[in-house]
């Protein structure tokens, strides 16, 4: 549905110039939900602009359904935009019109008559759940409720896609959670294409079914979630997966105990899928001659499965733990020996 082909983008600038996006190349599916993940400056911002024109690219071309967005004149560009919708982090609303008066204003552009207009208001506010809240103005709003203003003013025109510019980064946890479990809502209800952008590994674990990762402009690993989850190639992703899996204190838990422990291993243990909700560790007490230790452990829920993380302190003769490592392998159980932080 969406191609992305060679795009670069740079900046001029007076001593040097800037190259923010280079060589980019993606391929999105309808009704996909499909996450940018990259830390400050990476060049997600500009990519994202890209999709619907804001910025228009150096070199290469963006196709919508077939259409080479990059080469429109601006008449077809401005009637393609009302394909492609887009939220925003600080949710840029218009602070002097009511909510209603926010979601009807693209209507009004569109030149949609009055009565087709309410209408199609009275669905979207059921739609983001702002049901009373028509007369209020985003001041007297809570930052979720804000940014729900700001998911109804985007599906307004019924956009095909949903560019969403770190929508959730100005929102606390338990409102980032309800505003992504209303992006899957509508991209189930509606069969919308949903590009995001963001920095949080728990944005993409919780809603994306694909994920690239942006490092110094380029794309440097990208795949089905889990898939990612698994198996990170690049230093970056690995960080970012670390994000979610490994708690922040963990290295120097483990630091801790690599010199209190100087007998046995440390692993750290990864189950994918079903095996994550197995008894492994009772298993392994069972049939092993070893005493476990569990240091710190961590179920992800991602679209495709669940993937956890534990992290434990085996301790024994030397052959009997190598058997316990061995057993663990045998049941897809992805074991890696720490012995350094
Ligand atoms: N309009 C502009 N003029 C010049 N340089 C720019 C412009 N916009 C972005 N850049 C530069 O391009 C690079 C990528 O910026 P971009 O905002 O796309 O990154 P990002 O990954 O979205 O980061 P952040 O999350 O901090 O916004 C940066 O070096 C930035 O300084």
């Amino acid at each position: 549905m969406i191609s992305v082909q060679h795009v670069k983008k740079i900046f001029p600038a007076k001593s040097e110039e800037v190259v923010a996006v280079k060589d980019v190349n993606l391929e999105i599916k309808e009704g996909e939900i499909f996450g940018i993940i990259g830390y400050s400056g990476a060049g997600k911002s500009t990519l994202i602009r890209m999709f619907n024109g804001l910025e228009m690219p150096t070199e290469g071309s963006i196709y919508i359904e077939g259409k080479d967005i990059t080469r429109m004149k601006e008449s077809k560009l401005r009637l393609a935009r009302q394909e492609i919708g887009m939220i925003f982090q600080h949710f840029h609303l218009l602070w002097s019109r009511t909510v209603y008066g926010n979601i009807a204003f693209p209507l009004e552009i569109a030149g949609i008559p009055k009565k087709e207009r309410d209408e199609r208001v009275r669905e979207l506010i059921q739609l983001v759940g702002l049901e009373g809240k028509e007369n209020a103005y985003p001041s007297e709003l809570s930052g979720g409720q804000k940014q729900r203003v700001g998911i109804a003013r985007a599906l307004a025109n019924k956009p095909k896609v949903l560019l969403s510019d770190e929508a959730t980064s100005a929102l606390d946890p338990d409102t980032t959670d309800a505003i992504l479990d209303l992006l899957v809502d509508i991209n189930k209800k509606l069969g919308l294409t949903i590009i995001l952008i963001t920095h949080e590994m728990h944005v993409i674990k919780k809603i994306c079914h694909r994920v690239a990762v942006m490092e110094k402009g380029k794309i440097v690993e990208t795949g089905p979630v889990l898939e990612v989850f698994k198996h990170p190639e690049q230093p970056v992703t690995k960080r970012f997966v670390g994000q979610v899996t490994d708690a922040e204190d963990m290295k120097e838990t483990v630091g801790r105990l690599l010199e209190k422990y100087q007998s046995g291993k440390i692993v750290k243990l990864t189950f994918v899928g079903e095996v994550a909700e197995e008894p492994i560790i009772s298993t392994l007490i069972q049939k092993q001659l070893i005493v476990v230790n569990i240091l710190h452990g961590n179920i992800s829920h991602t679209r495709h499965g669940a993937y956890g993380t534990l992290f434990i302190h085996m301790d024994g003769k030397e052959e009997e733990v190598r058997n316990a490592i061995q057993f663990l392998l045998s049941r897809q159980i992805g074991v890696e020996v720490i012995e350094h932080v």
